[in-house]
């Protein structure tokens, strides 16, 4: 199944034995993986099929894990999603490696057509967290529990709230 870098990341961070049977979220990381494959695959037939098959398994993993991770968003290696359920990342977002995503996490624009997030490596969000707008989180960064992020998150920071406040700063790893 490990058959490219960033996906062998990915299951590495999941770290259990059958993770499909387990963890539903990774449904929508694997697909992710494989949609990326598909568009640096060259223009043909094989890439058409592979498309219309992609879309169609985008839109029932989508709905049925509550887990929106389109193709044309960058994220790094080592993705993990701890639950599932209302959580969306804009098509534009970019993701560093290694970043945890939870249940409710919202990565998106503020305002329509507005610009989205630039998220770094190594960063947590936690349940409900909702990151909006042009802002920029940094590596090492944390974001608390139901929190609104509308500013920038400097590196090894913890933002915690609604709109949310920088709390602290902590080594980067
Ligand atoms: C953000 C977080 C990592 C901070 O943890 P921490 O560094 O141990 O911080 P503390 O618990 O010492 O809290 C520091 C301050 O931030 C506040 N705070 C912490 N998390 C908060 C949150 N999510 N929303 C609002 N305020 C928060 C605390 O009340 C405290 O405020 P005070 O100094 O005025 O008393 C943690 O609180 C959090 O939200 N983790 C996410 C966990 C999660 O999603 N769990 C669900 C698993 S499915
Ligand atoms: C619901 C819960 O607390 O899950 C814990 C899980 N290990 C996580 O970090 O998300």
């Amino acid at each position: 199944m490990a058959d490219d870098a960033d996906w062998a990341a990915d299951l590495d961070r999941y770290g259990m034995r059958r993770p499909f049977l387990k963890e539903q979220s990774i449904w929508a990381v694997w697909l992710y993986r494989r949609g990326r494959r598909l568009d640096r695959r060259p223009p043909g037939l094989g890439r058409k099929l592979g498309l219309a098959v992609y879309w169609g398994l985008f839109r029932v993993i989508e709905t049925v894990t509550g887990v929106s991770l389109p193709k044309s968003a960058t994220i790094g290696p080592g993705l993990r999603v701890w639950h599932f359920g209302n959580i969306f990342v804009h098509p534009d977002t970019v993701i560093g490696a290694r970043c945890t995503l939870r249940q409710g996490v919202t990565i998106g624009n503020r305002h329509a057509g507005g610009p989205t997030p630039v998220i770094g490596d190594d960063v947590e969000f936690g349940a409900y967290a909702q990151v909006i707008g042009g802002v920029r989180i940094g590596n090492n960064a944390r974001i608390g529990a139901m929190s609104v992020v509308l500013c920038d998150v400097p590196d090894g920071a913890t933002a915690v709230g609604a709109p949310a406040r920088i709390i602290a700063a902590r080594e980067a790893a």
